[in-house]
This record gives structure tokens, C-alpha cells and sequence, in this order.
């Protein structure tokens, strides 16, 4: 059936998605005085708050409470520890996701001046997006922030099972006595993790030769060993060719015939952007890509911004984050320019303060991110150091270039590495991990670097800021690192670069 043709609503702009992208973008152009209509189909903030980063990292700090606890008994006497996933459960739905309701967050953005839209958006022509029998005409652009779903691989017969998702792994209030893991990424380590530590016999079955196969091999060594010592059983290499599930239990068979079994199996092995269902077409872009390219200001088209995940710039909150900053610098800039003509420069109407405000507002912030890569008061997108932590114990940074990257990229490359083990810090602790840096000789500085430790994603930050301002060697080797502290092996790995 024909869809009813709807006279357009004329509104200045148009977000589609409002995950953490959508939404920033949307509620700070809004704040700008902007007319926004913000369209989201599910939950207004997306995936992190409600199935991603926040409750996976309340998770976490369950899971590593109970397994410091029982580390008493290594340091100091005795302890029991009886873990309960019901306060974890609950923390989840009373602090992290409102039961997965979305009121707070929608309210928040209709207090900015927002208008909000339930339903799915779709563009409809340059200009315009569809909701249902709704049209918006925007004055002055879209912006696409409809971030990924779960890429699930065509397995014979995994379609037809009741598999989870991080959506259920999340969402589970009784835990399963056993737990297969079909990704052993970001996602499957910290969630198996996570899961062995109050007692579910979990199984991580990896299809590449390790786990965490973007990071270093050896960060991916220790975060298997410590999986490893958390009773997880780690299997790399498997090509999964079959899953059936008889109504109780989950049975995966690889390659070869082994055959791996378990109550529960979780689906984790990437993330998808769906551009199919967006209407790009009817605005010239290209929907089969995999992600949606877009220049360093986030433009994928004329009147066409992205934001976040669907960029494939790198699926973190940061980064969506990072990104939205941009848009709305170069939006702002764009509604200034259309307002004030060709011949106006920096003349001002009430609108157009306030606009011009709001660029400074956002710019700035984004600015001190972004580094070199600032020109005429917008920032331009730089991803040289893109930093990431993954949340086991030990946690996993990284940023920049592994040293296989920069060496494809026939960079000059120096690597240093020390063991955490070795500094004083560490082996007090008895903690596992290390420090490895990538440098470029011939620029003497740093393009990459990898903190594997208790507190890897927080000794990161130096080495964030090393390879972000290319501070020189030289500098680096003369600073003080404090004694005794986890950072200091940084220091050693200097000292081991060749
Ligand atoms: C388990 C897990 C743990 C994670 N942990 C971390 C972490 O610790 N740190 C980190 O940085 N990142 C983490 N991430 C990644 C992080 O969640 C994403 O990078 C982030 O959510 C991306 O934001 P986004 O706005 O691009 O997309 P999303 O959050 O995916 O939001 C997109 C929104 O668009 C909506 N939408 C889609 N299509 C339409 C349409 N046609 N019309 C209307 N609405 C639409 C969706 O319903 C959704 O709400 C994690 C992810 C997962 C799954
Ligand atoms: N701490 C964080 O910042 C954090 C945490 C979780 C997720 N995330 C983001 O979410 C994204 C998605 O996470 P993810 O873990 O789903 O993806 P991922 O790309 O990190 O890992 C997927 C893993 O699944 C494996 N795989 C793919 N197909 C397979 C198959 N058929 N059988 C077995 N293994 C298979 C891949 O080799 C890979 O190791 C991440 O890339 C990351 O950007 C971030």
C-alpha cells in the first residue's frame, strides 16, 4: 500500500537515531535556539546507557569487587564471598536504565527546546526525513546518528535459536549455569569475565588465532591468561559451522566435529551499520557500503552529517561524542553563514549571536581534543589518537597504531616493552600486565602505544597525550614518573625502545 502523502512540517533540523551522537547533537542545537525535531525508534541515548557501556561497566565493578575480595585470602587472612547477581541486577534497573524507560531522557531533551519524534526515520529526498505518515523539510540539514546492531554471522542454524545478544546478557536477572561465547572481542572478554567470576561455566570460542585480535598480541596474552584464571575456558581458531538448541541447551559444532555445548549461547562477534534502511539512495550516497564515509567534518552529502558508530570511525562513546562536538561546530557555522548571506561577516542577528555563541561553546571543547586539526573555528576530525580500553581485569588501553599497523603504513618503527610485573608498583600488586610502545624513529615520538595493568585504561591517559601532541622522545625520557606507581613502566619501556 502507497504510504499517505503528508504535507511537510519546515523545521531547521532533523536528527535521525539519538544514541549518544544523536542526542548530544540534537540537544546542544537545540540549546543553540535551533527548531530540532529528534526522531528516535527505540530508547532516546541508545546503546551505551541501556545494553552498553554503563550497565556492562556496573557489571564489572560487581565482578571485580567479588574477585578482590577473594584476594584476602592471598594478602590478608581469610574471606568468603558468596556472590549474588541479584544487587547487580537491580543496580542495573534502578540506577542504570529506569527498567528501560527512556522519560528522563526524552524530557531532558524536549527541556533543551527539542521536539521529539518516536518512530523510524528514513530519508525521503535531499532535505527530508519520513516517520511513519510524518514529513520534516529541514532548513538547514540532517543529521544521521543511527549508530549499529549486532552483526550475527549466517551459521547454519543460529538464526532459528533463542541466542543473546548483548541486549539479554544484560537484561538477565538469574544467571545460567554455563554460558558459550561465539566473539572473543571487547565485548565476549568482558562479559565472560564478568559472568565466571559469579560462577557460570563460560566458554569464549574465537573464530581468529586470538582473542582481542586488533590489539597487541601481547595484550591479547595476558587478557587470556587472566580470563583463563577465572576458570574461562578459551577457544581460538574455531570456525563455528552449525548451532541447534533442543529446548534446554545450545550446542555449536566446528569445524572438525567438535562440538561445544552450553544453557546459554551469546552472539558477540561485531557490530553492523544497517545504511540500507535509510533512504541514502534518494540523496545520492552510496547505502551498501559497510559504514557511512564522511569528510573530517562529518559531512557525508550536501545538507548530510553522521555521527558515531555508523561512521566506522571506531564504535566507542568517545568517539560519537568526539564527533558530535564537530557537527554541531560545522552546523552552527553553516546556519550562521545561511543567515547572514554571502556579503554579512560576523554581523548578527538575536538568532544569530546566540548561534555564534553556541560554535564557541562547542568548538572549544572539542577543539582542545582535536588538536592540530582546527581550522576557522571548527574542529576537524583527527583519529591518530584514538584511545580504547577494554574493561577486563587487567584492562586493556590502547591508542594510536599497534606496531603491525604502523608497520603497513612503512612507518620506522621502534618498539619497547616492559613488564608490570618488573616495576615495584606491580609486583607488589602481584599484577600482571605491561606497558609497549610504538615509535616512529625517524619523527622521534610515539604513534602508538598499549597499557595492559589493574589500571590500564587510566595509565593510558599519559600515553594518550604523548602520541596526541607528539611529544618528542627525548621529552618523555626527561619527565619524573612517580614512585611507585604503575605509570612508572613507562618509563621502562622507553628505556626499551629499539
Ligand atoms: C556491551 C557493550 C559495551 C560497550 N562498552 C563501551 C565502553 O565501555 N566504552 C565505549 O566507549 N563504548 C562502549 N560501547 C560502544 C558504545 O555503546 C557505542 O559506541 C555508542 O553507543 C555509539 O553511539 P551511537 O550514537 O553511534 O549509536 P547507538 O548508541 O547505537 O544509538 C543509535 C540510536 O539510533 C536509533 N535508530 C537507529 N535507526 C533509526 C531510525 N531509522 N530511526 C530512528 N532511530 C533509529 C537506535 O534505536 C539507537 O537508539 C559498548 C557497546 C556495547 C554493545
Ligand atoms: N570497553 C569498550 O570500549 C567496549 C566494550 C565493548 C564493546 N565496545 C565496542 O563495541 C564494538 C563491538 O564489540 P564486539 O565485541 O561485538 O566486536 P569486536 O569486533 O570487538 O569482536 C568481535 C570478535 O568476534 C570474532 N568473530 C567474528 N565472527 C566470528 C565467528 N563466526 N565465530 C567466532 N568468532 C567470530 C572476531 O574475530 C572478533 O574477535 C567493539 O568493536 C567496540 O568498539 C567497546
Amino acid at each position: 500500500m502507497a504510504e499517505a502523502e503528508a504535507e511537510p512540517e519546515l523545521v531547521d533540523v532533523v536528527v535521525v537515531g539519538l544514541g549518544v551522537g544523536g542526542e548530544e547533537v540534537a540537544g546542544r542545537l537545540a540549546e543553540a535556539g535551533l527548531d530540532v525535531v529528534g526522531v528516535e525508534r527505540s530508547l532516546v541515548g541508545g546503546e551505551c546507557p541501556y545494553w552498553g557501556c554503563i550497565p556492562s561497566k556496573m557489571m564489572i565493578r560487581a565482578a571485580n569487587a567479588v574477585a578482590e575480595a577473594r584476594r584476602v585470602n592471598e594478602f590478608a587472612g581469610a574471606a568468603q564471598v558468596q556472590p549474588d547477581w541479584a544487587p547487580v541486577a537491580k543496580r542495573i534497573r534502578a540506577e542504570a536504565t529506569d527498567t528501560w524507560d527512556d522519560r528522563v531522557a526524552v524530557e531532558r531533551f524536549t527541556g533543551k527546546g527539542g521536539r521529539f519524534v518516536r518512530g523510524s526515520g528514513r530519508l525521503d529526498g535531499p532535505g527530508r526525513v519520513r516517520v511513519g505518515d510524518r514529513v520534516f523539510q529541514a532548513r538547514h540539514g540532517i543529521v544521521l546518528g543511527t549508530g549499529t546492531r549486532p552483526s550475527v554471522p549466517p551459521i547454519a542454524g543460529l538464526a532459528d535459536t533463542p541466542y543473546w545478544t548483548n541486549h539479554q546478557a544484560v537484561e538477565v536477572e538469574e544467571l545460567p549455569g554455563s554460558l558459550l561465547v561465539l566473539g572473543g572481542g571487547a565485548i565476549g572478554l568482558e562479559l565472560a569475565q564478568v559472568f565466571a567470576r559469579f560462577g557460570v561455566a563460560v566458554t569464549v570460542v574465537e573464530a581468529a588465532d586470538r582473542v582481542l585480535a586488533v590489539e597487541e598480541p601481547e595484550a591479547s596474552e595476558v587478557a587470556a591468561a587472566a580470563l583463563r584464571a577465572d576458570g574461562v575456558r578459551i577457544c581460538t581458531g574455531v570456525k563455528a559451522e552449525r548451532v541447534d538448541h533442543d529446548g534446554q541447551a545450545f550446542t555449536l559444532v566446528a569445524a572438525g566435529g567438535v562440538e561445544f555445548t552450553a544453557e546459554r549461547l551469546l552472539v558477540v562477534t561485531g557490530r553492523r551499520a544497517h545504511l540500507g534502511e535509510l533512504g541514502l539512495d534518494g540523496v545520492g550516497v552510496d547505502p551498501s557500503q559497510r559504514y557511512l564515509a564522511v569528510d573530517d567534518r562529518m559531512r557525508a552529502a550536501e545538507g548530510l552529517w553522521a555521527v558515531g558508530d555508523l561512521t566506522g570511525e571506531g564504535a566507542f562513546t568517545h568517539i560519537a561524542m568526539y564527533q558530535a562536538a564537530i557537527v554541531v561546530a560545522d552546523m552552527l557555522d553553516h546556519v550562521r553563514r545561511a543567515r547572514s548571506g554571502p556579503d554579512a561577516s560576523g554581523t548578527a542577528s538575536a538568532v544569530g549571536g546566540a548561534v555564534g555563541g553556541a560554535v564557541g561553546g562547542a568548538g572549544g571543547g572539542a577543539a582542545s581534543t582535536a588538536g592540530a586539526g582546527i581550522a576557522g573555528g571548527v574542529p576537524h576530525a583527527d583519529y591518530r589518537a584514538l584511545p580504547r580500553v577494554t574493561f577486563t581485569d587487567p584492562e586493556v588501553g590502547a591508542v594510536g597504531l599497534t606496531e603491525r599497523q604502523a608497520r603497513e603504513r612503512g612507518i620506522n618503527v621502534q618498539v619497547g616493552v616492559s613488564q608490570l610485573g618488573s616495576s615495584t608498583r606491580g609486583w607488589i600488586h602481584r599484577a600482571d600486565g605491561l606497558i609497549k610502545l610504538v615509535a616512529d624513529a625517524d619523527r622521534g615520538v610515539l604513534v602508538g602505544a598499549t597499557s595492559v595493568g589493574p589500571a590500564g585504561g587510566e595509565v593510558l591517559s599519559g600515553l594518550v597525550v604523548a602520541v596526541h601532541a607528539a611529544v618528542p622522545l627525548p621529552q618523555l625520557r626527561n619527565m619524573i614518573y612517580a614512585y611507585p606507581t604503575f605509570h612508572r613502566a613507562i618509563e621502562d619501556a622507553l628505556r626499551n625502545l629499539r
